[in-house]
């Protein structure tokens, strides 16, 4: 999300702004996901010490790659924006070389920052052993770098994607707080209200019909002359059934447990002053 536009914070946490963002990052995790495929799955470079002597981490070649470019990008003060988060712990990345840019406060810092909240590692693992295997070609092509390379622009886009669950929940929490805090105060909170009031089925079910269209277009063949090649195993570039159950058996029930434990502690440190008024509609 571009925070810099100078746009008012209402604008900048509408709840339409927000999905136009998500159906923004569709495109590009369909085209990163293309680009991955175009390398067989490569096994080797998601099991840790498969390439020692020579590479000497504790660790993956796939979390080497992360490890390296997550700390040049540090270095560029990316993990300094409000959307993105890094795999690699952020302790062990070295300080940005430049001043961070000043963005306006949209999230809650305690709920945003809270460890609960960062699901990249669940991310990690879901891409390696379901994602990567689904869209490659079965088979060992020798590419590490590339395929690695690519993985890690994938992880990137998915882990802003379904972070982006905590822009949406602060939208929906104030929007309605006294519909939430209920249920975030309650012994113990009740998460499972709050799981169905931030669910929108007709906003998932609309994704998807988008997704497999998105996805059957942009993985389309064309021959030289600009002519659609109609793929006979309906796969093209990238096989579209993959792509949709990605969303609906990962991205999406991860992205709403973002917004549940976001709201889990998006009381923590506000004043009870506050609750009332928010409590008395104010
Ligand atoms: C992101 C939202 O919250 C939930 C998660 C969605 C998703 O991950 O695509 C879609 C609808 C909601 O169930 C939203 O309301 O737009």
């Amino acid at each position: 999300m571009n925070f810099t536009t100078g746009a008012p914070v209402s604008e900048l946490l509408s709840l339409d702004h927000i999905r136009n963002q998500l159906i923004r990052l569709e495109d590009t995790i369909i085209f990163l996901l293309i680009e991955r495929a175009q390398f067989a799955h490569n096994e080797k470079i998601y099991k840790p010490g498969a390439f020692r002597p020579e590479l000497e981490f504790d660790g993956s070649w796939l979390q080497w790659f992360l490890f390296e470019i997550e700390s040049f990008h540090a270095k560029a003060r990316r993990y300094t924006s409000p959307d993105e988060h890094p795999f690699t712990p952020l302790n062990l990345l070295p300080k940005p070389i430049i001043a961070p840019q000043s963005y306006p406060s949209l999230l809650h810092r305690p709920a945003a920052t809270h460890p609960s909240v960062n699901v990249n590692s669940r991310i990690l693992d879901f891409y390696m052993n379901k994602i990567s295997p689904g869209i490659c070609a079965p088979g060992d092509d020798g590419n590490y770098g590339s395929a690695a390379t690519r993985d890690v622009e994938v992880l990137q886009a998915l882990s802003r994607r379904i972070h982006f669950g905590m822009f949406v929940s602060e939208s929906k929490f104030l929007d309605a707080p006294h519909d939430f805090i209920p249920h975030i105060l309650s012994t113990p909170p009740n998460t499972q209200a709050l799981a169905d009031l931030i669910t929108k089925p007709a906003v998932e079910a609309k994704l998807l019909v988008r997704l497999a269209n998105k996805a059957r277009v942009y993985g389309g063949e064309m021959d030289a002359d600009g002519r659609v090649v109609e793929s006979s195993d309906r796969k093209g570039k990238i096989d579209m059934e993959q792509v949709v159950s990605m969303y609906r058996d990962y991205v999406i029930p991860l992205t709403k447990d973002v917004e549940v434990d976001y709201l889990l502690h998006r009381l923590d440190g506000v004043s009870q002053e506050q609750v009332e008024l928010w409590m008395k509609g104010r």
